[in-house]
C-alpha cells in the first residue's frame, strides 16, 4: 500500500522566510531608485513566487516599467536571495518535530511551492531538512505551478504518492485553492504570509502550531476532500 504523503508549502508555512525575501526584494528596488517597501506590506507580497513579488511591489510604489526591465529584476533577484538564501530565514517551531512524529508513522513529505525549485532546494538544505523530502517542487519544475491543482497532482506522483491518501499543508489562498482544485484535503496554517486570515479560504483545519498537525490530519477524511476526486466519482 502507498505510504501516506504530507505535501508542505515552503514559504509561510515549513520557514519564516520574509526576512531574506523582503531583504532581497529591498536591494532589486533599490537598484532601480524605488524606496523599499515595509516587512509588513511586503510579508502579504509573499505566496506567487518573487517575480509575482517583484510586480507587486512595482504595482504598491506606482511604478511601471517594460518587461525585459522586470525580468531582469527578477534575475538580479534569484542571484542575490541564492546568496543570501537562509542569512535570517529558519524553520517554524515544532516543524522538526512534526516531521519526527509522521514519520515514525510511515508518512513521506513533499513539498509543492512557488518558489524556483533551485532556491527551494538551496533553503532547505540550508535548514538542514533537505533530504527528508522525497520530491521537493517548485514553481518552474512543472508547465503549471500553483493554484493550478496539476502542480499539487504532479508534486504527489513525483514522491510516490496517491492524491487520495496525500493532506497539504499551506499557508496562504493559493495554497488552499490549489488543495481544492486538486481535490487534496488541506490544513492551514494561520502564522504565515496570507493578507486575509486563512480561514476565509474554507481549509479543512486551521492550525496555530505544528503542535496541533497531528490532530487536525487525524480528524480529516483523506480521499473525502470537500470537492475532491474521489467524492466526485463515488
Ligand atoms: O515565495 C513565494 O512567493 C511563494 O512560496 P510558497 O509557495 O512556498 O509560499
Ligand atoms: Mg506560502
Amino acid at each position: 500500500m502507498t505510504q501516506p504523503l504530507l505535501v508542505f508549502d515552503l514559504d509561510g508555512t515549513l520557514a519564516e522566510t520574509a526576512p531574506d525575501l523582503v531583504a532581497t526584494l529591498n536591494q532589486v528596488l533599490a537598484e532601480i531608485g524605488v524606496a523599499p517597501v515595509t516587512y509588513e506590506s511586503a510579508r502579504a507580497m509573499v505566496g506567487g513566487g518573487a517575480r509575482l513579488m517583484i510586480e507587486r511591489a512595482l504595482a504598491h510604489a506606482g511604478v511601471s516599467l517594460p518587461k525585459p526591465k522586470i525580468d531582469q529584476m527578477f534575475d538580479d533577484f534569484l542571484v542575490h536571495y541564492n546568496a543570501h538564501i537562509a542569512d535570517a530565514s529558519t524553520l517554524f517551531p515544532g516543524v522538526l518535530a512534526a516531521l519526527d512524529q509522521f514519520e515514525d508513522a510511515g508518512w513521506r513529505f513533499a513539498v509543492c511551492t512557488n518558489k524556483i525549485a533551485q532556491s527551494s532546494v538551496l533553503l532547505l538544505k540550508a535548514l538542514g531538512v533537505a533530504d527528508r523530502f522525497a520530491a521537493i517542487c517548485g514553481k518552474d519544475t512543472f508547465a503549471m505551478s500553483k493554484p493550478d491543482g496539476r502542480a499539487l497532482l504532479m508534486t504527489i506522483e513525483k514522491a510516490g504518492g496517491r492524491h487520495d491518501n496525500a493532506v497539504m499543508v499551506g499557508d496562504s489562498k493559493t495554497d488552499i485553492e490549489t488543495a481544492q482544485n486538486a481535490g487534496v484535503p488541506v490544513v492551514a496554517v494561520d502564522f504565515g504570509y496570507s493578507d486575509h486570515p486563512v480561514a476565509t479560504y474554507k481549509p479543512n483545519r486551521v492550525i496555530s502550531h505544528f503542535d496541533a498537525l497531528w490532530d487536525a490530519v487525524a480528524d480529516i477524511d483523506r480521499g473525502a476532500a470537500v470537492g475532491g476526486v474521489r467524492k466526485a466519482s463515488t
